[in-house]
Protein backbone atom coordinates (compact mmCIF):
# COMPACT_ATOMS: atom_id res chain seq x y z
CA UNK A 1 0.00 0.00 0.00
CA UNK A 2 1.69 3.12 -0.96
CA UNK A 3 2.42 6.08 1.36
CA UNK A 4 3.14 9.76 0.64
CA UNK A 5 4.97 12.14 2.38
CA UNK A 6 5.19 16.05 1.60
CA UNK A 7 7.92 17.96 2.69
CA UNK A 8 5.81 19.28 6.06
CA UNK A 9 5.63 16.02 7.51
CA UNK A 10 2.07 15.52 5.97
CA UNK A 11 1.72 11.58 4.98
CA UNK A 12 -1.13 10.58 3.10
CA UNK A 13 -1.92 6.50 3.08
CA UNK A 14 -5.56 6.59 1.38
CA UNK A 15 -4.74 5.93 -2.54
CA UNK A 16 -7.64 8.88 -3.69
CA UNK A 17 -5.44 11.28 -1.75
CA UNK A 18 -2.25 10.22 -3.35
CA UNK A 19 -3.28 10.47 -6.58
CA UNK A 20 -4.75 13.29 -6.16
CA UNK A 21 -1.75 14.73 -4.81
CA UNK A 22 0.84 13.31 -7.95
CA UNK A 23 -1.92 14.57 -10.39
CA UNK A 24 -0.34 18.03 -11.23
CA UNK A 25 2.59 15.20 -12.04
CA UNK A 26 0.63 13.57 -13.92
CA UNK A 27 2.01 10.26 -12.21
CA UNK A 28 -0.64 7.41 -12.06
CA UNK A 29 -0.41 5.04 -9.31
CA UNK A 30 -2.70 2.10 -8.29
CA UNK A 31 -3.45 -0.85 -6.62
CA UNK A 32 -3.03 -4.03 -8.76
CA UNK A 33 -4.30 -7.41 -6.63
CA UNK A 34 -1.79 -10.14 -6.97
CA UNK A 35 -4.10 -12.79 -5.42
CA UNK A 36 -3.27 -15.63 -3.28
CA UNK A 37 -2.18 -18.33 -5.33
CA UNK A 38 0.90 -20.05 -2.75
CA UNK A 39 3.10 -21.07 -5.71
CA UNK A 40 3.56 -17.63 -6.57
CA UNK A 41 3.90 -16.37 -2.37
CA UNK A 42 6.07 -18.51 -2.38
CA UNK A 43 8.56 -17.26 -5.43
CA UNK A 44 8.12 -13.39 -4.23
CA UNK A 45 9.50 -14.70 -0.87
CA UNK A 46 12.47 -15.63 -2.31
CA UNK A 47 15.17 -13.42 -2.26
CA UNK A 48 17.03 -15.23 -5.15
CA UNK A 49 15.02 -16.06 -8.34
CA UNK A 50 16.48 -17.99 -11.08
CA UNK A 51 15.15 -16.89 -15.00
CA UNK A 52 12.69 -19.62 -15.17
CA UNK A 53 10.90 -18.89 -11.76
CA UNK A 54 11.23 -15.35 -12.84
CA UNK A 55 9.46 -15.70 -15.98
CA UNK A 56 6.84 -17.91 -13.85
CA UNK A 57 5.95 -14.88 -11.65
CA UNK A 58 5.95 -13.12 -14.94
CA UNK A 59 3.79 -15.42 -16.87
CA UNK A 60 1.31 -15.33 -13.54
CA UNK A 61 0.77 -11.56 -13.47
CA UNK A 62 0.94 -10.98 -17.19
CA UNK A 63 -3.01 -9.89 -17.17
CA UNK A 64 -1.79 -6.71 -16.23
CA UNK A 65 1.05 -6.98 -19.09
CA UNK A 66 -1.34 -7.84 -21.74
CA UNK A 67 -3.98 -4.41 -21.13
CA UNK A 68 -0.79 -2.31 -20.87
CA UNK A 69 -0.26 -3.77 -24.47
CA UNK A 70 -3.22 -3.47 -25.88
CA UNK A 71 -4.13 -0.15 -24.32
CA UNK A 72 -0.89 1.69 -24.74
CA UNK A 73 1.48 -0.53 -26.77
CA UNK A 74 3.97 -1.90 -24.38
CA UNK A 75 5.96 -4.52 -25.83
CA UNK A 76 8.30 -6.48 -23.14
CA UNK A 77 8.67 -6.87 -19.37
CA UNK A 78 11.00 -8.18 -17.29
CA UNK A 79 11.25 -8.65 -13.42
CA UNK A 80 13.88 -6.35 -11.45
CA UNK A 81 14.54 -8.34 -7.90
CA UNK A 82 17.04 -6.56 -5.78
CA UNK A 83 17.95 -7.70 -2.47
CA UNK A 84 20.80 -7.31 0.05
CA UNK A 85 23.31 -9.94 -1.56
CA UNK A 86 22.85 -8.79 -4.89
CA UNK A 87 26.91 -7.91 -6.51
CA UNK A 88 27.43 -4.46 -6.00
CA UNK A 89 23.87 -3.06 -5.04
CA UNK A 90 25.11 -0.23 -3.95
CA UNK A 91 26.60 1.05 -7.28
CA UNK A 92 22.89 -0.20 -9.06
CA UNK A 93 21.28 2.30 -6.81
CA UNK A 94 23.74 5.22 -6.98
CA UNK A 95 22.15 5.11 -11.01
CA UNK A 96 18.39 5.61 -9.21
CA UNK A 97 18.93 8.10 -6.41
CA UNK A 98 20.17 11.12 -8.17
CA UNK A 99 17.30 13.58 -9.70
CA UNK A 100 16.89 12.12 -13.48
CA UNK A 101 14.01 11.50 -16.22
CA UNK A 102 14.18 9.40 -19.02
CA UNK A 103 12.73 9.57 -22.18
CA UNK A 104 10.21 6.93 -21.65
CA UNK A 105 7.42 6.14 -18.64
CA UNK A 106 8.87 4.82 -15.73
CA UNK A 107 5.96 1.46 -15.25
CA UNK A 108 6.89 -0.49 -12.53
CA UNK A 109 4.13 -2.83 -10.03
CA UNK A 110 5.82 -3.88 -7.72
CA UNK A 111 5.02 -7.17 -6.43
CA UNK A 112 7.43 -7.76 -3.38
CA UNK A 113 9.50 -5.50 -0.69
CA UNK A 114 9.42 -1.67 -0.76
CA UNK A 115 11.12 1.18 -2.48
CA UNK A 116 10.82 5.20 -2.46
CA UNK A 117 10.23 7.12 -5.71
CA UNK A 118 11.01 11.02 -5.14
CA UNK A 119 9.76 13.37 -7.05
CA UNK A 120 9.40 17.86 -7.49
CA UNK A 121 5.63 18.74 -8.02
CA UNK A 122 5.50 21.95 -10.23
CA UNK A 123 5.04 24.17 -7.60
CA UNK A 124 8.91 23.40 -6.45
CA UNK A 125 7.69 20.99 -3.55
CA UNK A 126 9.40 17.90 -3.07
CA UNK A 127 7.36 14.51 -2.05
CA UNK A 128 8.44 10.88 -1.75
CA UNK A 129 6.47 7.94 -2.33
CA UNK A 130 6.79 4.33 -0.47
CA UNK A 131 5.48 2.16 -2.89
CA UNK A 132 4.81 -1.68 -1.63
CA UNK A 133 3.57 -4.91 -3.24
CA UNK A 134 0.77 -4.09 -5.41
CA UNK A 135 1.21 -0.97 -6.18
CA UNK A 136 1.83 0.21 -10.00
CA UNK A 137 2.88 3.32 -10.81
CA UNK A 138 3.73 5.33 -14.27
CA UNK A 139 6.14 7.86 -13.93
CA UNK A 140 5.56 9.99 -17.69
CA UNK A 141 8.49 10.42 -19.56
CA UNK A 142 10.67 13.76 -18.75
CA UNK A 143 9.12 13.35 -15.10
CA UNK A 144 12.02 14.54 -12.83
CA UNK A 145 12.10 11.53 -9.92
CA UNK A 146 14.89 9.69 -7.88
CA UNK A 147 14.71 6.14 -6.52
CA UNK A 148 15.94 4.27 -3.79
CA UNK A 149 15.36 1.83 -1.61
CA UNK A 150 14.09 1.74 2.20
CA UNK A 151 16.37 -0.22 5.53
CA UNK A 152 14.57 -3.39 4.02
CA UNK A 153 16.73 -3.10 1.34
CA UNK A 154 14.69 -5.72 -0.72
CA UNK A 155 12.22 -4.48 -3.55
CA UNK A 156 11.08 -7.09 -6.76
CA UNK A 157 8.99 -5.13 -9.22
CA UNK A 158 7.79 -6.01 -12.70
CA UNK A 159 9.18 -3.42 -15.66
CA UNK A 160 7.40 -2.70 -18.27
CA UNK A 161 8.94 -0.83 -21.98
CA UNK A 162 7.55 0.59 -24.85
CA UNK A 163 11.15 0.48 -25.43
CA UNK A 164 14.41 -0.63 -24.06
CA UNK A 165 16.75 2.67 -24.24
CA UNK A 166 14.14 4.99 -22.95
CA UNK A 167 14.76 3.68 -19.47
CA UNK A 168 18.29 5.05 -18.87
CA UNK A 169 18.40 7.98 -16.83
CA UNK A 170 19.40 11.43 -17.11
CA UNK A 171 20.56 13.52 -14.66
CA UNK A 172 19.19 16.95 -13.44
CA UNK A 173 20.97 18.99 -11.39
CA UNK A 174 17.99 19.23 -9.09
CA UNK A 175 18.78 19.51 -5.56
CA UNK A 176 16.95 16.59 -3.28
CA UNK A 177 16.07 18.43 -0.22
CA UNK A 178 14.96 15.35 2.09
CA UNK A 179 14.51 11.89 2.20
CA UNK A 180 11.63 10.11 4.02
CA UNK A 181 13.38 7.08 4.95
CA UNK A 182 15.90 8.94 6.95
CA UNK A 183 12.41 10.28 8.70
CA UNK A 184 11.83 6.70 9.08
CA UNK A 185 14.96 5.71 9.96
CA UNK A 186 15.44 8.39 12.29
CA UNK A 187 11.93 7.69 13.87
CA UNK A 188 13.22 4.06 13.94
CA UNK A 189 16.26 4.90 15.79
CA UNK A 190 14.24 7.24 18.54
CA UNK A 191 11.86 3.95 18.95
CA UNK A 192 14.88 2.20 19.80
CA UNK A 193 16.41 4.58 22.03
C1 LIG B 1 11.94 -0.29 -8.88
S1 LIG B 1 12.77 -0.44 -10.38
C2 LIG B 1 14.38 0.18 -10.06
C3 LIG B 1 14.39 1.65 -10.14
C4 LIG B 1 14.37 2.19 -11.57
O1 LIG B 1 14.34 1.50 -12.56
C5 LIG B 1 14.38 3.66 -11.74
O2 LIG B 1 14.58 4.20 -12.94
C6 LIG B 1 14.14 4.44 -10.73
O3 LIG B 1 14.05 5.78 -10.99
FE1 LIG C 1 13.93 6.18 -12.85
NI1 LIG D 1 -1.93 -1.01 -2.59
Amino acid sequence: MAILRLEDGTTYTQLSDIVRELAPLNVQINCWQIGDDPELRDLLAQDILSDVEKEQVLKALDIYFQQLATNAGYQERDLIALHPSVPNLDTMLSKFDRVHTHADPEVRYIIAGEGIFGFVRPDGSQVELTVQPEDYINVPAGTEHWFYLTALRQIKAVRYFTSREGWVPEYTDREIRFRAASVDLRSQSLLKS
